[in-house]
């Protein structure tokens, strides 16, 4: 058997180098097989003895009298097909095959199944299609490694169709999904429309999406920017998109002393971000931590009234925002480290109220840089330059706190916990990972430029319209006569019992939300909303003074009118979309619940003590 196979190898090979001439190598594939299986050649051998006879030639006449002979050419047939794939053919039109429809312009293959018995059964040869094959493959190449092409035309088959799939796949998702920006205005070509902003932006684009529509793309200098103008647009980034919505853009002028990469407002969502969120919200802005201080606040407010009370018995008017902003530091400074930032008598206060008020005006000057970031290296505006100058001073100054808090800690020998300084050391001692004296010092940084100027506007706002409708001024102090009474003060835990008052607050948030754009949003990738792409990269602006005033959610929505928060289940606190002065979704401002008692603590105080009016000679405009 070894022999015969070896013999058989040797033989094939020596035929196979003589061509490929069809009919030769089937003789030699047949004479092959009878060698291979000798009970074959031998009956050959009987028939063709009885039917020619010993010592006579085979004519062709004699074939039809050689049925066994025959046979053996048709198995050899079946067996080894001379020209394995036929040779290729190309469809002069477009043809079904067992339910194909295949291009003209293509080559058809036709493979055959080894197993079959019938040569001419076409129907159990499997078709295979190969596209534009270019390349030419030799009869004998082909016939050598027969199962092996079938095998490789068998994977490019399957990728071609993989392919195809993707491609319809992808084709029908870009079909449901119209890649386009929102509508807007037209941009001009370098600076897009930053003509369009004027110097009340807020307003501006308000007016801008009346005609273009609740969501609007921009182009701010070279940064395509997405605002929005609704409830329900406002939800869809807020709430439902979210997570890919809740990075920021970051303005230039905060790189100073690397400030956004240290920063809770400005540092992406991460681990980072997530540990210092749960230290607000858990360790020093939670009701039990606010409970816990509030006495420090009653104290400042006791403290606000005194100075109202003598500039009223000097005969002179009332500043209500420089009264407002000094309260509002001290209020947060009492809270943060239990010291009076804002006395008028201390050199370090003075110079840390300058300091404070320096860092709101630069980060709220608009920014070349931030428009055409090819200029972030250059600063053109010096914003930046500038602001690490007030960083610089304000950071010097918390580090000489934390240092004489730790001083004293060392001192004692024991851990304090009166303020939130003591509440981040201890955080710091048990996991210095988590925090430290540079984090607590940024995270100071933070609290004050976010807590300050927001809180002391919303103030000065509330006494602005209380002056400008005197009903509603009146309707407040009577409330507040009634639940606290004639010469007792306003206390933080009354603020649940004054609905009026609580409703003044939400009016003046509701029509002068102090961050009117909220804090600005990057998407993270292209995002999908109401058929409208906002592309990945862009900015995203909220415009919360917009919805605020969106005559869609309110009635009467330019007018002051607390009556209509009276018995209404909506809040601030970022689930009703139609009010969000605090913004929504993971990044609502952490001091919302701190904002919240100060800002009523203050106006009911104001309120309660002072029969307030105008300044002789100022009249009362209108807001638009
Ligand atoms: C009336 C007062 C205030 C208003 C109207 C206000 C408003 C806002 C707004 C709109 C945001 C951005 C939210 C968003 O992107 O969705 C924000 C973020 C923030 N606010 Fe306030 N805020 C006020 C008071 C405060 C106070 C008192 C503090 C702390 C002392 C504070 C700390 C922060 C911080 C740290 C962030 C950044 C949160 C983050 O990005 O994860 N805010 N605030």
């Amino acid at each position: 058997m070894y022999n015969l196979f070896q013999s058989r190898g040797k033989f094939q090979k020596d035929l196979f180098s003589a061509g490929t001439d069809t009919t030769s190598s089937t003789l030699q594939w047949a004479t092959a097989e009878l060698l291979h299986n000798p009970e074959i050649l031998s009956k050959a051998g009987e028939e063709l003895s009885q039917t020619i006879g010993r010592g006579n030639t085979v004519e062709e006449s004699d074939i039809p009298k050689l049925p066994y002979l025959q046979a053996i050419i048709k198995e050899t047939f079946r067996l080894h097909p001379a020209v394995p794939l036929l040779l290729p053919r190309k469809a002069e039109a477009d043809v079904e095959v067992k339910g194909f429809t295949e291009d003209f312009s293509m080559i058809i293959f036709l493979f055959y199944e080894k197993e079959k018995k019938n040569l001419l059964q076409y129907d159990s040869w499997r078709l295979l299609i190969a596209t534009r094959i270019t390349t030419m493959i030799s009869c004998n190449l082909m016939h050598t490694y027969h199962f092996a092409i079938k095998k490789i035309f068998g994977i490019i088959f399957f990728c071609l169709t993989w392919l195809l799939i993707q491609a319809l796949h992808v084709i029908s998702r870009s079909k449901a999904i119209p890649k386009r920006l929102p509508p807007g205005p037209k941009p001009f070509s370098l600076i897009g429309n930053l003509l369009e902003l004027g110097d009340k932006p807020h307003k501006s684009l308000a007016k801008l999406s009346e005609v273009h529509g609740p969501i609007m793309s921009l182009k701010l200098g070279q940064v395509t920017t997405v605002v929005i103008s609704s409830a329900d647009m406002a939800k869809e980034v807020l709430q439902i998109h979210d997570q890919h919505l809740s990075n920021r853009t970051i303005p230039d002028a905060l790189r100073a002393h690397r400030h956004d990469e240290f920063s809770l407002p400005w540092i992406p969502v991460s681990t980072r971000w997530r540990n210092l969120r749960r230290i607000c919200m858990e360790q020093i802005f939670s009701n039990k931590t606010l409970d816990a201080n509030q006495a420090i606040r009653h104290m400042k407010v006791q403290d606000l009234l005194a100075d109202t009370h003598q500039s009223s018995l000097n005969g002179e008017a009332v500043d209500v925002g420089r009264a407002a902003f000094k309260t509002t530091l001290n209020l947060l400074s009492t809270t943060i480290f239990s010291v009076d930032l804002a006395d008028p008598n201390s050199d370090t206060a003075r110079e840390y109220k300058e300091i404070v008020w320096n860092v709101m005006k630069e980060i709220g000057r608009p920014n070349l840089a931030d428009y055409f970031p090819v200029l972030k290296k250059v600063d053109p505006q010096r914003v930046r330059h500038r602001l690490a100058v007030h960083f610089g001073k304000i950071l010097e100054l918390f580090d000489r706190m934390v240092s004489q808090r730790l001083h004293l800690r060392e001192v004692c020998g024991s851990k304090t916990n009166k303020d939130v300084l003591d509440t981040l050391l201890n955080i710091s001692e048990e996991n210095s990972e988590e925090m430290d004296k540079t984090k607590i010092e940024r995270l100071f940084l933070d609290l004050f430029v976010a807590g300050t100027d927001t809180t002391s506007a919303t103030l000065e706002w509330a006494m602005a319209e209380l002056l400008h409708n005197p009903e509603a001024l009146s309707t407040a102090k009577a409330e507040l006569e009634q639940v606290i009474g004639k010469g007792n003060s306003v206390q933080e835990s009354d603020i649940p019992r004054l609905p009026y008052l609580q409703a003044i607050v939400k009016e003046t948030l509701r029509l002068h939300p102090a961050v009117p754009f909220l804090l600005p949003r990057k998407a993270q990738v292209d995002v999908e909303i109401s058929g409208y792409i906002i592309p990945k990269g862009a900015q995203v602006l909220v415009n919360a003074w917009a919805i605020g005033r969106d005559r869609r959610s309110w009635d009467n929505a330019k007018s002051f009118m607390p009556e209509r928060f009276l018995g209404s289940e909506i809040d601030v606190k970022g689930l009703n979309f139609e009010l969000i002065p605090f913004g929504g979704g993971r990044r609502t401002c952490p001091g919302l619940l701190l904002a919240i008692r100060m800002l009523h603590l203050m106006l009911g105080s104001l309120v309660q003590a002072f029969n307030w009016k105008l300044e002789d000679g100022v009249k009362p405009v209108g807001h638009g």
